[in-house]
């Protein structure tokens, strides 16, 4: 698992451990971390060059040590000074390594250290920051802790910042290296552990070894009713595609049996397509979906009704509060979620964790908000990112084969907050899977869920 912690929870951590260590040790470790990180990013460290961008704090502090230990392996490091105090200790470190420090001349770099600020950083970048940045474009960057100019609790971008290629960071994830806008300008992420003892975090990200542990498998006693029944109510006689999908997503083999209650027109194509699903009758999960056209909110009703989990998307969302309270995830993407909450799309694309939240919050359900990181997130605010995927994955049909695959999770006994996190998690795999960097379609990710399911490591 990925851990995201808030910068209080960190700075409390941070405290209990520098009370025990001596001091400066803590910085020691995250800047050793962060030099070898540059390190095997240059190659080697003889004769590459390398600019430290320096802010007043213990960023800064970090940048500065790390430029130390690559002088010390014959690196050519400056450091570019962006406030009148900066990190005494590391200023003397690099000096004593034989970096240079002061005005930074017009030059060619291999590489930029961005120690401008970490989670001590708050609103916009100053201008001074600003400039460097411009006067460096084009060049690698390394970020220490988190991209300067980002917001490190919400993943929110406000303004000009560092568009990272490597970001180290220590101790634990923070937010903004998971939650986009913020974790696209993250790059690749490293984490350094320096030791800290952190409490449960808000927000984290599934790996292939959680979900292989949380994926549903038969038990030798298993037979199709006990691994769960899930039924899909989707698609019509004048839009037949969603049905077929959302049935493809929920027929991928983790549940026991796939049931299809929709427009009796679609039925015949759907068992054309998928010869083993049955007709109406009892189910442990609905999925309410797309192209249901007038009949949504009848659907919503029955559905709820039966008392069962229940996925609610596309056009079923409009009567999402039907499902208030019960186990129930609901799957919009960002503009139908702006419908849900009567705010603008932009808006929710600029806040994706507090827009999920709140959403959580407001409808009483588990609220995956589908995006590159989508975000599955708890009534009580917590929060799965899911990062696995493709921008391939941007094709029509994809939702309806996502809430096929939640419905079948919720259907073979997983919790709506679990079946919306490995579900999402499964479906980004397979597309990727699928893809192979090379374009795919939806019916795609559903064909590939059950080669993927079989890779995962048994727990
Ligand atoms: N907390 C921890 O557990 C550890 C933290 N370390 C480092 O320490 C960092 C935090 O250090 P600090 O608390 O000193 O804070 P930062 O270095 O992140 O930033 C604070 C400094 O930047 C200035 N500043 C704030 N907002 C700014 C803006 N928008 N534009 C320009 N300057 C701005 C402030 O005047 C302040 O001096 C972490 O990100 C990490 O890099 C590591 O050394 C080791 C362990
Ligand atoms: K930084």
């Amino acid at each position: 698992m990925i851990r995201a912690h808030t910068t209080p929870q960190v700075r409390a951590a941070e405290a209990d451990l520098l009370a025990r260590l001596p001091e400066g040790a803590l910085m020691q470790r995250a800047a050793t971390g962060l030099g070898y990180a540059v390190l095997d990013l240059l190659g080697a460290a003889y004769g590459r060059r390398v600019l430290l961008l320096v802010g007043s704090g213990d960023n800064g502090g970090d940048a500065l040590y790390a430029g130390a230990l690559l002088a010390r392996r014959g690196a050519q490091v400056e450091a570019w000074l962006l406030s009148s105090s900066a990190h005494e200790g590391g200023v003397a470190a690099l000096r004593a390594a034989g970096g240079r420090i002061g005005a930074v001349r017009p030059a060619e770099f291999d590489v930029v250290v961005d120690g401008i600020v970490g989670i001590g950083g708050r609103g916009r970048l100053r201008p001074g920051a600003v400039a460097a940045l411009e006067a460096v474009a084009g060049v690698p960057v390394v970020a220490v802790d988190t991209p300067s100019g980002v917001d490190v609790d919400t993943g929110e971008v406000d303004g000009p910042h560092v568009t990272a290629d490597v970001t180290v960071t220590f101790g634990t994830h923070k937010t903004c290296h998971l939650v986009d806008p913020a974790a696209q300008a993250c790059g690749a992420v490293h984490l350094v552990d320096i030791g800290l003892d952190l409490p449960e975090a808000p927000v984290e990200a599934l790996q292939a070894a959680d979900v292989a542990a949380l994926v549903p498998r038969p038990h030798l006693d298993d037979h199709k009713y006990t691994r769960g029944v899930v039924g899909v109510r989707a698609g019509s006689a004048a839009y037949p595609g969603a049905a077929l999908l959302s049935v493809a997503g929920a027929a991928c083999g983790l549940a026991g049996m796939v049931r299809y209650d929709g427009d009796p027109a679609a039925l015949d194509l759907v068992r054309a397509a998928h010869p083993e699903v049955v007709g109406p009758g009892r189910v442990q999960a609905w999925v309410v979906g797309s192209g249901s056209d007038t009949g949504a909110e009848d659907a919503v009703h029955r559905s709820v009704a039966d008392g069962v989990p229940l996925v609610v998307d596309a056009d079923a969302l409009a009567f999402a509060a039907l499902a208030r309270g019960r186990p129930a995830v609901l799957t919009p993407h960002a503009g139908e979620l702006a419908r849900m909450l009567d705010v603008d799309r932009a808006e929710v694309e600029a806040r994706w964790l507090e827009h999920a939240r709140l959403a959580a919050r407001r409808y009483d359900a588990v609220v995956l908000l589908k995006g590159r990181h989508t975000v599955v997130a708890r009534p009580d605010g917590r929060v799965r990112v899911t990062t696995t995927g493709t921008p391939w994955l941007a094709t029509a049909g994809a939702g309806d084969v996502l809430g096929g695959l939640i419905g079948s999770l919720l259907a073979a006994g997983l919790d709506p907050f679990a079946a919306a996190s490995v579900g999402s998690w499964l479906h980004g795999a397979a597309a990727t899977l699928a893809s192979r960097h090379g374009p795919i379609v939806a019916s795609d990710v559903a064909a590939a869920v059950p080669a993927l399911v079989a890779t995962l490591p048994t727990p």
